[in-house]
């Protein structure tokens, strides 16, 4: 019975083709590496999604870039591209909440999005995992607003919104928000018991002046929007402090080969370059003599002692034909915030010629994000 099943099956499908007089336009598979798309299950290549657009899109692109991960895109509507640093990595440009929608039914490996995202789309789901929770770009918070005039005139936090008398179960209070996970279970467990929700796509902070809402529960960064709509954040109501994250499948990173490894090579690289991007390198000479008494003086001071103390050298000139080192060159890393006191301090102390540069990465001997990493996944 099954063979006869088959071949009937099979025959019917190939009258089916024959039936097809007229040629039908098909869909042209994207290729990238000139290879057809592979199934989900069968895959050989890593797939990370990035923002095809919105606000993270060109920050993502951006941090990638300052960490030697350029992303190579053919033309700006190409959703398919490529990191060359990277072997066997594909990169997808799909919106932030297809990517943790995809990273979910396997499709994608890693991504990058906003906390807010993964939060509102990923609900807590065991299989997504941030692997680094602080790409430092995209911040903003996901918070409760209400107006400024009329009742709430003087409601000031969460807990005199709650006491309020207006809302009962006839008429509850009634909250416009595109988070429609997040919201309601942060306003049971604030305990708000009379509220409804509706939703939208964009352009919230109208709601309440419409009518159509009393409150709103949207993404902060500035708090321009809301002040241009006479509305408040207050005290108690911020759901969630969100910026960029890294994000695997839990999946991937144990089943999919090369995963694990190609995480570990964006998240050193991506720790290295964020704890760079804090500092500069600065060089100075000075006279001493000896690279210990130099050495001293430089620690004498507190905005120069580096990240593991002074690199100090001798810089070696020929005087009356004799070799002689009467001046040190040294190397210390310092905080961008800390720049001007620690070149004022190094100047305090007899340094001349101070050289200021950039930072690209420092690596530490470990990164204490790849032990969690590992240990989360029982590895
Ligand atoms: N005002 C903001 N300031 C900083 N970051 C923000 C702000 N609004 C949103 N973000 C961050 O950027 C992410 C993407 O927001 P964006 O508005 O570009 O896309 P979206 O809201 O998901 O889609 P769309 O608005 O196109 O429907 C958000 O998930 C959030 O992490
Ligand atoms: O505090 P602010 O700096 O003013 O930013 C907050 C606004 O930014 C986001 O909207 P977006 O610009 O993405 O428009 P949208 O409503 O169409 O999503 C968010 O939804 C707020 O409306
Ligand atoms: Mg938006």
């Amino acid at each position: 019975l099954p063979l006869h099943t088959a071949v009937s099956v099979r025959s019917r499908s190939w009258c089916c083709y024959a039936s097809l007089s007229v040629p039908q336009p098909q869909a042209k598979p994207q290729l990238l590496n000139g290879n057809p798309p592979s199934r989900p299950a069968d895959r050989k290549e890593i797939r990370l999604g990035l923002p095809s657009k919105g606000r993270m899109s060109a920050d993502t692109l951006e941090l990638l870039k300052n960490c030697q991960l350029s992303v190579k895109q053919v033309n700006p509507r190409q959703y398919v591209a490529e990191i060359p640093q990277l072997s066997n990595l594909e990169v997808w440009f799909q919106r932030p909440k297809d990517i943790v929608r995809k990273l979910l039914s396997g499709d994608l490996d890693l991504g990058i999005v906003g906390l807010d995202t993964v939060s509102e789309h990923g609900q807590s789901n065991e299989d997504l995992i941030i692997v680094h929770e602080a790409l430092e770009y995209g911040d903003c918070r996901l918070s409760l607003a209400i107006p400024q005039y009329g009742i709430f005139e003087n409601v000031n936090s969460l807990e005199e919104l709650a006491k309020m008398p207006q809302w009962t179960e006839d008429k509850p209070l009634r909250v416009a928000t595109g988070f429609t996970y997040l919201g309601p279970k942060f306003m049971k467990e604030s305990g708000l018991k009379h509220v409804t929700f509706s939703t939208a796509d964009g352009a919230l902070e109208a709601a309440p002046a419409m009518g159509i809402a009393d409150a709103i529960l949207d993404l902060v960064s500035s708090g321009t929007t809301l002040k241009e709509n006479n509305l408040k954040e207050i005290k108690g109501g911020v759901v969630l402090e969100s910026q960029a994250v890294l994000i695997a499948s839990r999946k991937s990173m144990i089943q999919r080969k090369g995963v694990l490894e190609t995480t570990h090579e964006m998240l050193e690289r991506l720790e290295a370059h964020l704890r760079a991007i804090g500092q500069f390198t600065v060089t100075a000479n000075m006279r001493g003599s000896s690279a210990e008494e130099v050495a001293e003086r430089i620690l004498s001071q507190p905005s120069l002692a580096g990240l593991q103390g002074p690199t100090v050298s001798p810089v070696f000139c020929k005087r009356d034909g004799k070799v002689t080192a009467d001046y040190y060159a040294i190397v210390i890393c310092v905080p961008k915030k800390a720049l001007y006191k620690s070149i004022q301090q190094l100047r305090a102390i007899g340094g001349s010629g101070v050289l200021i540069s950039p930072l690209t990465y420092i690596f530490d001997e470990e990164t204490p994000r790849w032990r969690q990493l590992l240990s989360e996944l029982g590895l």
